[in-house]
Formats: C-alpha cells, sequence, structure tokens
C-alpha cells in the first residue's frame, strides 16, 4: 500500500536524495511550499500541504501545517479501530513518516543586532508540533529531525529492518531536539537571572576517555550558544586528547590568567596555581612562575595571556607539561613545543574575554548550584589600614597582587607573594593555620621572601596565623576581617610591627 511522507524542512540538505529513495520505496510525498519547490526543482513528484488541508499557507507561513488533517493523520493509533475509523469518516490519509527540520532559531539569535521581531519569526511553531506528534506516535509514524539520519533510515527502509528500537531513537532524538530549540527560545526571552525553570542546554562536544578516574565514564558537553573565551570555545591545535581533569583545571588557569592586563603565566595543578607570575615579557612571567614552585608545576596545566614566543616556548619544553593554552604560538614556539606529541596546545581569542561567562554552575546530588562568578577584585584603594604600622606604596601593590591569587586557590587559602610572583601557596587545608604554615614554609625557601607579602581569602578566627607570620618574617597582611577576634588578631600585628589592611571581601573558593 502507497504511504505517505510529509517532508517540511528549513535545512534543505540532503533533502533531493532522500525523497528520491522514498519515491523510490512508494512514498507519496507532501510538503510545505518551500520544500515542494526544491522537490519539484528535481523533478520529484510532490503533494502540495494545501491539497491534505484544504486550506491556503496563511499569515505569512505562520500557519501551514497546522491543520487535523494533519495532525489527526500523525497521532491516529493504527493499533485502535475506533481512531482508524475516524480518520475514515473524516476523509484523512494516515501520514507514516514525517521529516522536519526548524527555523534557524538559534542562528538567527546569533546574529549581531538581530532584532527581537527578527527573532520571533524564527521561532518555527508547525515543524515542532508536526514532530511531537509523529515522534509520540512513533510507533507507526516515523519521526526524522536530523538530515543525518536520512541515510541510516533510507536504508532501514529499504532493508526492511525498521526495529522497534531504531523508531524509539528517532523519537527520542525529536524530543531532545524540541526540547533544546524551545530551552533557547525560552533563555532568549527570560529577563531573570535566576528563573523559576532552568532550562539550559547543551551539546554533546566530545566523548571523553573516561572522568576523574578511569573507573569513571565521562562526556564534555558545551553550551548550545558558544562562549569563544572559554575552555569549551578553546582551539586544541596540537596533542593527546584532553582528559576530564584536564578540562577542569584549563579552565580555571584561563579564568584566572584572564584576569591580568600585564603578560602573565599561571600554573595550574589541581585545580590550585602552584605559581603566578607577572612581567614585562612573557619570558620573565614565565620565569617567575616557574620559580615560584618548580617542583610542583611539572605535569601542569600552563595558561598565558600572550602569544608564546620562541624564548618562553624553549623553557616550556624543558618541563613535562599538560597543556599549554594561549592567545597564540609563534611558528617557532610553536615548533618547538610541537615536538612532544602528547603536549596539548590550545589557542582561546583573549579578544573575545568579554564573552566569558558571568554565571557558573555545579552539580549536587539531585541538584545543580548556580552562582555570579567571583570578578571582584581588590586595589589598595579598597584597602584599611588596621594596625599601626602602615604598608609602603610597594608593599600596598604586593597586597593587592596577593589578593587577586588567593581568591583562585581553594579554601582556607593563604598566598605569600612579591609584587608579581607568588612564593608559596596553601590551599584547601581544612583550618587557615595549616594552609598558613604551608604558604609560609614554602615561601621562606623562596628568594624575595624578605618582601614577600601573606594574603588570606576569609578572615582569621584568631590570632594564631598572624603570629605564625610575624614569626617567620612577614611584615604585612592582607585579609577580609569581620571574625568577632579581629581584634586578637590586630593586636597580634601590632605586638610584632607589622601592618594589615582588611578588604571587607571574602574570597571562599570550595
Ligand atoms: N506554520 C506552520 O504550520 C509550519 N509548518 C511547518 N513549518 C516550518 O516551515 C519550514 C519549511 O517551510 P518551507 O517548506 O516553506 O521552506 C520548516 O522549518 C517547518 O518546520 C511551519 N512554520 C512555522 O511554524
Amino acid at each position: 500500500m502507497t504511504k505517505r511522507a510529509l517532508l517540511s524542512v528549513s535545512d534543505k540538505q540532503g533533502l533531493t536524495a532522500f525523497a528520491q529513495g522514498l519515491v523510490a520505496l512508494d512514498y507519496q510525498l507532501v510538503s510545505t511550499g518551500g520544500t515542494k519547490k526544491a522537490l519539484e526543482a528535481a523533478n520529484i513528484p510532490v503533494m502540495g500541504i494545501e491539497d491534505v488541508t484544504g486550506f491556503p499557507e496563511m499569515l505569512d507561513g505562520r500557519v501551514k501545517t497546522l491543520h487535523p488533517n494533519v495532525h489527526a493523520g500523525l497521532l491516529a493509533r493504527r493499533d485502535v479501530p475506533a481512531h482508524m475509523a475516524q480518520l475514515k469518516d473524516a476523509g484523512i490519509t494516515p501520514i507514516d513518516l514525517v521529516v522536519v527540520n526548524l527555523y534557524p532559531f538559534k542562528a538567527t539569535i546569533q546574529q549581531p543586532d538581530v532584532t527581537q521581531a527578527e527573532a520571533i519569526e524564527q521561532i518555527d511553531i508547525g515543524g515542532p508540533s508536526m514532530l511531537r506528534s509523529a515522534a509520540k506516535n512513533f510507533a507507526a509514524v516515523l519521526p526524522v529531525v536530523d538530515p543525518a539520519d536520512y541515510a541510516d533510515l533510507l536504508t532501514a527502509l529499504q532493508t526492511d529492518t525498521v526495529t522497534p528500537a531504531f523508531r524509539q531513537n528517532l523519537a527520542a532524538k525529536v524530543f531532545q531536539h524540541t526540547a533544546a530549540y524551545d530551552a533557547l527560545i525560552a533563555q532568549y526571552l527570560t529577563t531573570e537571572t535566576y528563573p523559576e525553570k532552568l532550562t539550559l542546554t547543551y551539546d554533546k562536544k566530545q566523548a571523553l576517555r573516561y572522568g576523574e578516574n578511569s573507573h569513571q565514564t565521562a562526556t564534555f558537553y558545551e553550551n548550545a550558544l558558544p562562549t569563544p573565551f572559554s575552555i569549551t570555545g578553546a582551539k586544541q591545535l596540537h596533542g593527546k586528547e584532553l582528559s576530564y581533569n584536564n578540562i577542569k583545571d584549563a579552565d580555571a588557569a584561563l579564568r584566572m590568567v584572564s584576569e591580568y592586563a600585564q603578560p602573565a603565566v599561571v600554573a595550574m595543578k589541581h585545580m590550585n596555581p602552584c605559581g603566578v607570575g607577572l612581567g614585562e615579557t612573557l619570558e620573565s612571567a614565565w620565569d617567575k612562575a616557574y620559580a615560584a614552585d618548580s617542583i610542583s608545576i611539572f605535569g601542569g596545566i600552563i595558561a598565558v595571556n600572550r602569544p608564546v614566543d620562541v624564548a618562553t616556548a624553549q623553557k616550556m619544553h624543558e618541563l613535562f607539561l599538560e597543556i599549554i593554552i594561549a592567545p597564540s604560538f609563534d611558528d617557532e614556539a610553536y615548533a618547538v613545543l610541537a615536538k612532544k606529541k602528547n603536549l596539548r596546545l590550545m589557542t582561546v581569542d583573549f579578544n573575545q574575554a568579554h564573552t566569558a561567562d558571568g554565571f557558573e554552575t555545579i552539580s549536587v546530588g539531585g541538584g545543580l548550584l548556580r552562582q555570579a562568578v567571583d570578578q571582584k577584585i581588590e586595589t589598595p584603594a579598597d584597602f584599611t589600614v588596621v594596625t599601626k604600622q602602615q604598608p609602603t606604596t610597594e608593599q600596598l601593590k604586593a597586597l593587592a597582587f596577593g589578593q587577586q591569587v588567593v581568591k583562585h586557590v581553594k579554601s582556607n587559602a593563604i598566598v605569600v607573594t612579591t609584587t608579581d610572583r607568588t612564593l608559596g601557596v596553601g590551599s584547601g587545608q581544612m583550618n587557615r593555620i595549616d594552609s598558613t604554615k604551608i604558604a609560609i614554609d614554602k615561601a621562606m625557601q623562596q628568594p624575595g621572601y624578605e618582601q614577600a607579602i601573606l594574603a588570606s581569602d576569609a578572615f582569621f578566627p584568631m590570632d594564631d596565623c598572624v603570629e605564625y607570620a610575624a614569626q617567620h618574617g612577614i611584615r604585612v597582611i592582607v585579609q577580609p576581617g569581620g571574625s568577632i577576634r579581629d581584634q586578637d588578631s590586630i593586636a597580634m600585628a601590632d605586638k610584632y610591627g607589622i601592618a594589615m589592611v582588611t578588604t571587607g571581601v571574602r574570597h571562599f573558593r570550595h
């Protein structure tokens, strides 16, 4: 018996070959205006949708297929005699296959200067309706939304191997597609930051070999609306496939390095910076980041905010590194670094830094948490000196640098720095004094320690950290303040004649 296929596609790639295949399989084709024209141009026999609905297309195409003759033909259960009898009584022919892809709403809203009126015209109504009707009735109707499925479907039809699982898979794809389509529309129209229904939509970017550990499965998804300045938007030029942990570390490194105006190098290990250096040139910034912790940088993820030059590349090449992410690599630098076949070299467009996500989302059991990214950066103008001793101008500069580093370190976070490099990083301890000891004990082995400052991501709950710092030669401290025992810490600083400033801003990072 002749079967009926309804074709209504915006993206006409692969259409005619597929339609020819359907005709060869004895399908009668029905189409909307543009699709019909494309088929007729290829001499493929096709009936106009108006011959099915009995109505011309209306309202500039807003109503073409929204008609019982279409939807009853799609939704009637073939295994329910009453349904088939109703179709017969109403003179409606069942539709067995639907090929629809939608108005390009996403591409439209990505165009610069698109108006809301233009965007709204690209909200497809009839297409999703047909897809959903067909997908609901997938037991009898084949719903096809993706041109990539045309070939497999034709083969399955030709070989009579359309299984229930194949049908279900097509239906699932339809509902994924229409849900994602609607999610984008909802996002586009939503003005609240934290709406009642959070309809984020992501596309699979790449399957990962494994997750955090080799016994865990994992996949990398990207936002349906691309974020050029992000680890997701970064381009891998060379090296082994990224791992789950690589992606997280590179993300953290990139976010951090993007905060600096002058040449900067961030070396990230296990989500904490082990070395951060600023310089007049990238090479001098590298020297400082490397010297900060020449042991931990081994296997590190490096993010830099200037093109990698050959001199810096040669120094990087001496080490085992996992990733270097940069605005670009000079040809010679690339040649040096690409000698290591596994080293991942990645670029990201720093001119697109304004596109960086302003919000971050993490999953927790049964839900997720969403917050504004901690974009706050304190300068000396934000500092209140709370001790008798005043910091020098040079020390204020170092305090600002330390403060900007410490907010990227896992809490409890303490860093010891100069004006342009870290000397010691104490991260992720369950109490502040342990982080203080780690940071100071590392920093004491470094040249430049005499000028070092100490920065704390949160207030000192008691005076022990200040005491330890003072007894180990630290002369100036920055911390948010706000503890009920602030006065103890201030008194301790005064006892040792050291300077302390407060910022009023906590920078936990969990
Ligand atoms: N209004 C309708 O009844 C309707 N029916 C189908 N469409 C869409 O029209 C497009 C195809 O149009 P054409 O064949 O004229 O190029 C497809 O993307 C399809 O999803 C419609 N358009 C928008 O809702």
